[in-house]
């Protein structure tokens, strides 16, 4: 009996407790989305069937209709405020950005070294370390690693060869991922990770393990970055150990081997010990602070290039081909493109005749605007911060969104969404629009700092593939397409199988 009461305390105490957060935006005077308790506007983790940027896509439809510029949602009890406007958009990631610095997602350098990344951290050690870090991906440092690009195209011009020879449909996400694999295995660890030729290479064995969301590990970041402060206390992990373990050795080794042998290459891992032994000279754009890296810093940097830089490039490669194998017509102007451009070149993918595909980068453009890899981003708000021209003020520590996927499907600003059309992405039509309508790499001083790296390895991929090959979608490809549900990256559930021909 005494049982029952206590629970039935508890739970009339609970539930009283969330009736008073969830009125949080009323109080606020702001407009928002009914939550439900438990998990307010986010569907249980037990039972997700769309991926989360689809649901916030659906909000910010709803608020467009509506004709909200913002409004109030709930991740549990955590309030959030979700940004529905571009105007506000804007101001959220670039004029008001003091206010709005960090990302909210959960690390901790003490427990979980590798999350300490530059996409998660906030507040001073990230400007710290993001000003470290930029001259990493200069024009000039992209052009010194275009041979080691240039190196993995050769593996998969040779696995392309290998697979057309079996008169198969062919499983591009698979070749595309293990090709960004690679290069980033190479760039990021100096290392040669040879995915074409065994297929459980650790680099791709590991790489797909740190995308494979289960459950178990969404419930933990779920609450890891709902509740950040709490999880850091109790010493929460979210990178599972064997990645740790592995991501940590690999770097480790690496960097033990370059200092004891004088060993350097151009690659990124060379910037982060030159930086970690301040030897990056002025030129480089550089200025020593007096703070070095320690080699966990180290270790994830190279873990968030990693992470950050091959599921993201391989998804995007994928998406175009598919979209491309739907629409002949693109797909023959773009191959004409890379045909005329690399006759003037010797035939060969320079890093200067990538520069001349111009219509390569409105294909790209309208293929990141129907598939962003990341579909929603989020800012937290770390000070107080009163919305121009409305009577809100958002709290600090509060979380905000910005539906990326949602306003890149707006009628508003492109008319018939679902259509792929990249003359939208024509240097006219891209002035008529508002700048901050397509974002696939974010936006402010906040934006992916490996955007010219990601470009780079697209293009080549791209470049690659289409100057021999003419692709259609195979039979064996699910249509329509629906976007994995667990995934952090939007990408496809299933293979995308093409057929291929070798062009005359
Ligand atoms: C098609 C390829 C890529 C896409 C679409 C992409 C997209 C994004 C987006 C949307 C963000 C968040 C920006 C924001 O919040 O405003 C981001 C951040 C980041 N990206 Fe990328 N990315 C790509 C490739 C890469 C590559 C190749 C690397 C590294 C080699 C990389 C490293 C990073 C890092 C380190 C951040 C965190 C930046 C910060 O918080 O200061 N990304 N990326």
């Amino acid at each position: 009996m005494f049982v029952v009461v206590l629970l039935a305390t508890f739970l009339s105490i609970l539930f009283g407790y969330y009736k008073w957060i969830y009125q949080y935006w009323q109080r606020k005077n702001l407009p928002f989305v009914p939550p439900q308790i438990p998990y307010g506007n986010l569907t249980s983790p037990f039972r997700r069937k769309e991926h989360v940027g689809v649901s916030m896509q659906k909000i910010y439809n709803d608020m467009k209709e509506k004709k909200w510029k913002h409004g109030g949602l709930f991740f549990i009890t955590s309030p959030v405020y979700f940004v529905a406007d571009v105007d506000y958009v804007k101001n959220v990631m670039a004029k008001d950005f003091q206010h709005f610095v960090d990302r909210g997602f959960y690390y901790n350098e003490k427990t979980d070294a590798l999350s300490a990344y530059l996409f998660a951290i906030g507040g001073p050690k990230w400007r710290n370390l993001r000003t470290k870090l930029t001259p990493t991906f200069t024009s000039g440092k992209m052009k010194m690693m275009f041979q080691t690009l240039v190196d993995c195209e050769a593996n998969l011009e040779e696995k392309m060869a290998l697979e057309y020879e079996k008169k198969q449909p062919i499983d591009v996400k698979e070749i595309l991922g293990c090709f960004t694999t690679d290069i980033i295995g190479s760039c990021a660890f100096g290392l040669d990770c040879k995915t074409f030729q065994h297929e459980n290479s650790p680099f791709r064995v590991y790489g797909k393990e740190v995308f494979a969301s289960t459950t178990y590990r969404i419930v933990k970041a779920t609450f890891a970055n709902t509740f950040p402060d709490l999880s850091r206390s109790l010493g929460i992990v979210v990178t599972p150990k064997d990645i740790t373990a592995f991501f940590m050795k690999v770097v480790k080794d690496t960097v033990n081997y370059r200092e004891k042998n004088s060993y350097t290459r151009k690659d990124f891992m060379q910037l982060l010990i030159d930086i970690k032994n301040n030897k990056l000279v002025e030129e480089d754009g550089y200025k020593f602070d007096g703070k070095t890296l320690t080699i966990e810093e180290v270790a994830a940097q190279c873990f968030v290039f990693f992470l950050a830089g091959f599921e993201t490039s391989s998804t995007t490669m994928t998406f175009a081909l598919y979209e491309l194998s739907k629409h002949k017509h693109i797909q023959d102007k773009l191959r004409d493109e890379i045909t005329t451009v690399l006759a003037k070149h010797n035939g060969k993918i320079t890093y200067e005749s990538i520069q001349d595909m111009k219509y390569m980068n409105q294909v790209i453009d309208e293929t990141l605007r129907k598939y962003p890899p990341i579909p929603f981003l989020t800012r937290k708000c770390v000070k107080d911060y009163k919305v121009p021209d409305e009577d809100v003020v958002i709290e600090k520590g509060t979380m905000v969104i910005i539906p990326v996927l949602g306003i890149h499907y707006d009628k508003e600003f492109y008319p018939d969404p679902e259509k792929f059309d990249p003359e939208r992405f024509t240097e006219e039509n891209k002035r008529l629009r508002h700048q901050y309508a397509h974002i696939p790499f974010g936006e402010g001083p906040r934006i992916c700092i490996g955007m010219r790296f990601g470009l780079m390895q697209t293009k080549v991929g791209l470049a690659s593939l289409l100057s021999k090959y003419e692709f259609s979608v195979s039979s064996k490809t699910q249509e329509p397409l629906k976007a994995q549900p667990k995934s952090f990256v939007l990408a496809a559930e299933g293979e995308i199988w093409l057929d291929a021909q070798k062009v005359a």
